[in-house]
């Protein structure tokens, strides 16, 4: 059925013009909207049968604030043009200035553009548990139609600031306390309540504000000044390398040292700076990168319903098994928690009741809430509670034959509708699979440490996975507030087979000479929140060492072999997990450089003898980005080639949030994009020939470069999904 896209209007007996926003799902303000709205406004004030506006949104929701598509076309183009005038010729003069009250029906949520409009009504009346917020930060942009400058006015400058700059939406509730909403009604009274609002402001019976000229709740110029100070300490610690932190600070200030109108004046300005910035072009491509995972050829398409997943068993109480059975319990899905011994089960359980308990201190959770998700675990050494489960997740350590084991005993126990999951991050799923008959049922949840804070699922399909279970656990992840991606089955999968070089090349630049701490400080300054030794150092070391072997015998063609791990562990650094690492751990302090792992690098430098004339080499911090990136990128490429993703933004969004690449960078493809795959793979054809295949070129990345082709433009036949 075609959307129903437009804005309409009605004007009643009473005098009453009922504007409504329709642009489903979220009525966004798309150009016609925006086209509607100016329209509806003019004739509605030149009416003489019209006394009073009401201003609503379409399928009970209001507004999710200006069409984020117009800001990707502007990203294509670079053409300003197709952003419409709006903040002052229709909120400021058809809206705000306008003689007839207006006043915002609101239901569902009002973000963005929409709550901007909604400020510009001289009331709002909104149903309970409305939406609010201007999210635009995490766009790369600043409110543009009057935020900046309407919302201080309403709520006041402190909690506007943070609200703003931490792009934090309240509910309608906590609304109307502030002030921002001034009446709360059951959403069946919406609409009647906002036109006798409208007509009681018309007849004089209630006051006729225009939030923009109202400066009671901004304080003096001192008190605006000194809250001011602390947004751009917030901003600097918060977001210290995205310039419409900085910038929206600027014009708040503005419209309070020279009048609001002077400030919506400065917000346009700044606003058409800002989106076409790099930050905003990666953002927002991070924004549909994200909605386009839960399109999924042949599954979310095929007519098919997710089925209830109501109790799930969780083998293996480690370190992994803990935080996926926490994720679970947090969204009311009952776990039946399995391990070898009493022992080991009461440390899963108490590392479960540990994660809880810290959010509850952190305020992330109610002590009711982690009561009743506490009361949905229990712990369990044998499968008789398998009987009724509807899915299990296998979390127990790395063994391939451990696990053949489990699948094929679980085959017996579970029924048979049950998905049987592993949790694996490098064993083939046909292989954990071959001694079972039910590889449809079969499937990877791949989750990342730690599984109750990570929010990326890679949700790994083998040739033989069913359509319907890969939809059932999309669905699960969803619940519990994962992004699920789906991804093709391979060693490493998607994440860790691309990230799988960035410790190589980190390993190949210390033995070529280069200081191991100055590389991670370059590679945190680029925007990761971790270098490659310290991440190193998180995962421990033992893990490193063992997984080597297994990516060697699929993808030794390209690695590096390098000594350095074992001889870290040898010199008894295991990683943060026993205290020391390339750095030191102390509890309650930062961790340290360790100048003495020097000697180990150097002990490394001496087995590997790569050094140029044994000289360690000299190179910019550009180039240890590069030497550091490109290859991951060049691993991307490959599986772009391999079709192990479906589509180049799935990577994207795989690896800014299960390897938090920075998502103002738009992700690894897209970053990659941005640079520009020639220059790619002119650089990395350079290092191979001075430094070694590590570096080569892949063909997909040379045939992209060669064609003058962005690298996320698929073309491949070799889909594993
Ligand atoms: C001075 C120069 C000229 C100035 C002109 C420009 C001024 C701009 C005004 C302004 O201040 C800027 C903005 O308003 S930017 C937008 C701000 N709004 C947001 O950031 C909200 C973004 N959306 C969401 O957070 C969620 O989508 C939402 C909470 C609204 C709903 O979540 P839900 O889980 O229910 O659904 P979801 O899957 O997320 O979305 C469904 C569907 O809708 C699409 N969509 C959502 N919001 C928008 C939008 N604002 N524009 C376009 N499309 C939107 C989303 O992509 C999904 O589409 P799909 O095709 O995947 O189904
Ligand atoms: N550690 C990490 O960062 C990540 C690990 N993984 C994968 O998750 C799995 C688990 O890893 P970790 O939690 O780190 O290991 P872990 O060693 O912390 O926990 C494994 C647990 O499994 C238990 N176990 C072993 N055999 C069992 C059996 N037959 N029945 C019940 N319990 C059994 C062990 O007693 C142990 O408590 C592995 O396959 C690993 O590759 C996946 C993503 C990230």
């Amino acid at each position: 059925m075609a959307k129903k896209i437009g804005v309409t209007m009605d004007v009643g007996n009473d005098g009453v013009a009922v504007i409504t926003i329709s642009n489903p799902p979220v009525n966004s303000l798309a150009s016609p909207i925006i086209a509607g709205l100016k329209e509806k406004f003019r004739d509605a004030n030149q009416r003489n049968d019209v006394r009073a506006i009401v201003l609503t949104g379409n399928n009970g929701r209001f507004c999710g604030g200006f069409d984020i598509n117009v800001f990707q076309q502007v990203h294509k183009t670079g053409d300003l043009s197709v952003m419409p005038e709006v903040s002052v010729d229709l909120v400021c003069n058809l809206m705000e200035d306008s003689r007839k009250p207006l006043v915002a029906a609101v239901e569902g949520l009002a973000l963005g553009g929409g709550l901007e409009l909604a400020m510009a009504c001289h009331a709002r009346v909104s149903a309970p548990k409305a939406q609010l917020g201007l999210p635009e930060l995490t766009l790369g942009v600043i409110p543009g139609f009057g935020g900046t400058q309407r919302l201080p006015r309403l709520v006041g400058l402190a909690k506007a600031t943070d609200m703003i700059l931490l792009s934090k939406s309240i509910s309608s509730e906590e609304g109307q306390k502030l002030g921002l909403i001034d009446a709360l009604v059951p959403p069946g009274e919406l609409l009647s309540t906002s036109r006798k609002w409208a007509l009681d402001i018309a007849d004089g019976r209630k006051p006729f504000l225009r939030s923009l000229h109202r400066t009671d709740k901004i304080g003096s110029l001192s008190e605006a000044r000194a809250i001011l100070k602390n947004s751009r300490q917030l901003a600097k610690k918060i977001a210290p390398k995205m310039p419409q932190h900085h910038a929206v600070i600027e014009v708040i200030e503005e419209g309070i040292v020279h009048g609001g109108y002077s400030g919506v004046l400065k917000e346009a300005e700044v606003f058409r700076q800002l989106v076409l910035s790099d930050t905003a072009k990666g953002l927002v491509h991070v924004f549909f990168a994200q909605r386009a995972t839960s399109k999924v050829p042949n599954v979310t398409d095929a007519g098919l319903k997710p089925r209830p997943i109501k109790k799930v068993a969780v083998i293996g109480g480690g370190l992994m098994g803990s935080g996926i059975a926490t994720a679970l319990l947090l969204s009311n899905i009952r776990v039946v928690l399995k391990e070898i011994n009493p022992e080991y089960l009461m440390k899963g359980i108490k590392t479960v009741e540990g994660n809880i308990k810290g959010l509850v201190s952190r305020g992330k959770l109610t002590q009711d809430k982690a009561g009743k998700a506490l009361s949905l675990l229990k712990g369990v050494l044998d499968y008789t509670e398998f009987k009724d489960v509807d899915m299990v997740i296998e979390a127990v350590i790395e063994n391939i034959q451990l696990k053949q084991n489990i699948f094929k005993e679980l085959e017996k126990v579970c029924p048979p509708h049950c998905i049987l999951a592993s949790n694996t991050s490098t064993i083939d799923l046909n292989v954990i699979g071959e001694k079972t008959n039910s590889k449809d049922r079969i499937v990877g949840a791949h989750f990342f440490s730690p599984a109750h804070l990570m929010t990326l699922l890679e949700i790994v399909r083998s040739e033989n996975t069913s359509p319907q279970v890969i939809l059932d656990l999309m669905a699960v992840g969803k619940a519990i507030k994962k992004v699920p991606v789906v991804v093709g089955n391979c060693i490493g999968f998607a994440v860790n087979r691309t990230f799988f070089p960035y410790t190589q090349a980190a390993h190949m630049l210390a033995n070529l000479g280069v200081d191991l701490f100055r590389i991670d400080s370059v590679i945190t300054s680029f925007g990761l929140p971790l270098g490659p030794f310290q991440l190193g150092d998180l995962a421990g070391h033992g893990i490193g060492l063992a997984v080597g072997p297994i990516y060697a015998k699929v993808y030794g063609d390209r690695m590096f072999r390098s000594p350095l791990t074992e001889l870290l562990l040898k010199s008894g650094r295991n990683g943060k997990i026993n205290g020391r690492g390339y750095y030191i751990y102390e509890k309650g302090s930062k961790p340290k450089p360790d100048p003495s792992v020097l000697s180990v690098v150097e002990e490394s430098r001496k087995l590997t003898n790569i050094m140029p004339g044994g000289k360690p080499i000299s190179v910019t911090d550009k180039e240890i980005v590069e030497m550091i990136l490109f290859p991951v990128v060049n691993e991307a490429c490959r599986v772009l080639d391999e079709g192990v993703v479906i589509r180049a933004s799935d990577l994207d969004i795989a690896s800014v949030l299960g390897m938090s690449f920075p998502s103002y960078r738009g992700g690894i493809v897209f970053w990659a994009d941005m640079i520009g795959p020639k220059y790619i793979y002119e650089r990395l054809k350079e290092m191979s020939e001075t430094y070694g295949s590590f570096f080569k070129p892949s063909r997909y990345l040379e045939e992209r470069a060669t064609k003058g082709m962005p690298l996320s433009e698929l073309k491949s036949s070799r889909s594993r999904l």
